[in-house]
């Protein structure tokens, strides 16, 4: 079953002289932990806050965004809350800012189960605890303040709230960019165990490789507002087409080869003010041609040069 179907997402912010988002595609299946990765400023973060409408002042949003069929673009506000209490969570980057620090985690927690889903007071106690032991913390954490918790726990703590109402779809924007490399692991391996426990969909926003290469089934690559290559994690990271792609992979540390030399990909992205014409990574790509610079490339590898072939 689809839980998250986008379908051509178009964004424009004001001031901007092009689209933000340029016509994104991207399905995440039940259970299936889909990466979207890309460098800075290449659209993730508005892509995945679109699925719930978080949409910066002033933007215009044309397309389908589909939860479950539904398309979150379209709907009357009430539906709109409803589906961000129920159907689709997010975590972010950094949990600290996410957390009201005055609150016990214990309040954190059972706040909204009580607001939004009409729980009884011991009955979203048990549910906060049952979340917490699913996520590796004891009721312990219920008594405590955000700021006696470790940057990782919080974290945990944030999945854990994520996950009370038994969502469809989590959306985790960079959410271990803030920890240390360590916990980084620990959080990736915890979110791929909660994902087969409660076959929850996951869409992991990151402009990492490596942690993309560790959790995902499915690859998105992105750049400046577009889908360059989309594919199974495997192909995609063993069989890069597209040129950003590899040029991608060529600028990130490999375990498997510690020392393989980097190369980091020349030149920056266009910033909003550029208006393009053609690809939009033609001023920084080795393979570019004329009709690079003219033609926008569209399909699978939206690139008119692409290499090899997905198997
Ligand atoms: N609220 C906003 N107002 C104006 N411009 C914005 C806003 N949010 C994002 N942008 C711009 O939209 C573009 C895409 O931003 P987005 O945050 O989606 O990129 P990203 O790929 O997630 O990068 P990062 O990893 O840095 O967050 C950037 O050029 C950014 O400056």
């Amino acid at each position: 079953m689809t839980v998250l179907s986008i379908e051509d997402l178009r964004l424009e912010l004001p001031g901007a002289s092009r689209p933000v988002l340029a016509g994104v595609d991207l399905e995440v299946r039940q259970g299936q932990t889909v990466a979207l990765v890309g460098e800075s400023g290449s659209g993730k973060s508005l892509t995945s806050r679109s699925v719930l409408r978080l949409l910066p002042p002033g933007a215009r949003a044309g397309g389908a965004v589909r939860v479950a069929g539904e398309d979150v673009l379209a709907m009357p506000p009430a539906r709109l809350r409803e589906l961000r209490s129920r159907q689709v969570s997010m975590v972010f980057q950094d949990p600290r800012a996410a957390i009201n620090p005055m609150l016990r985690v214990g309040a954190f927690l059972t706040e909204s189960l009580r607001a939004n889903l009409g729980e009884s007071k011991a009955g979203a106690r048990a549910r906060a605890v049952e979340m917490l032991e699913a996520v590796g913390l004891t009721d312990r954490v219920l008594r405590q303040h955000p700021h006696q918790l470790s940057g990782g726990m919080l974290q945990r703590v944030m999945i854990a709230a994520a996950l009370l109402a038994g969502p469809a779809l989590l959306l985790a924007d960079e959410p271990t960019t803030a920890l240390d490399v360590s916990t980084q692991a620990e959080i990736v391996a915890l979110l791929a165990d909660l994902r087969e426990r409660f076959g929850t969909g996951l869409l992991f926003v990151t402009h990492d490789l490596g942690l993309a290469a560790a959790i995902a089934d499915h690859v998105y690559v992105m750049y400046a507002g577009r889908i360059v290559e989309h594919g199974t994690a495997e192909t995609v990271f063993a069989a890069p087409r597209h040129p950003y792609t590899s040029a991608l992979l060529e600028a990130t540390p490999s375990l498997a080869q510690p020392d393989r030399r980097l190369h980091a990909i020349p030149g920056r992205p266009p910033d909003l003010r550029a208006e393009l014409t053609g690809c939009a990574f033609a001023p920084r790509c080795t393979r570019a041609t004329d009709e690079c610079h003219t033609t926008v490339p569209v399909g699978q590898v939206a690139c008119h040069h692409p290499g090899g072939t997905h198997a």
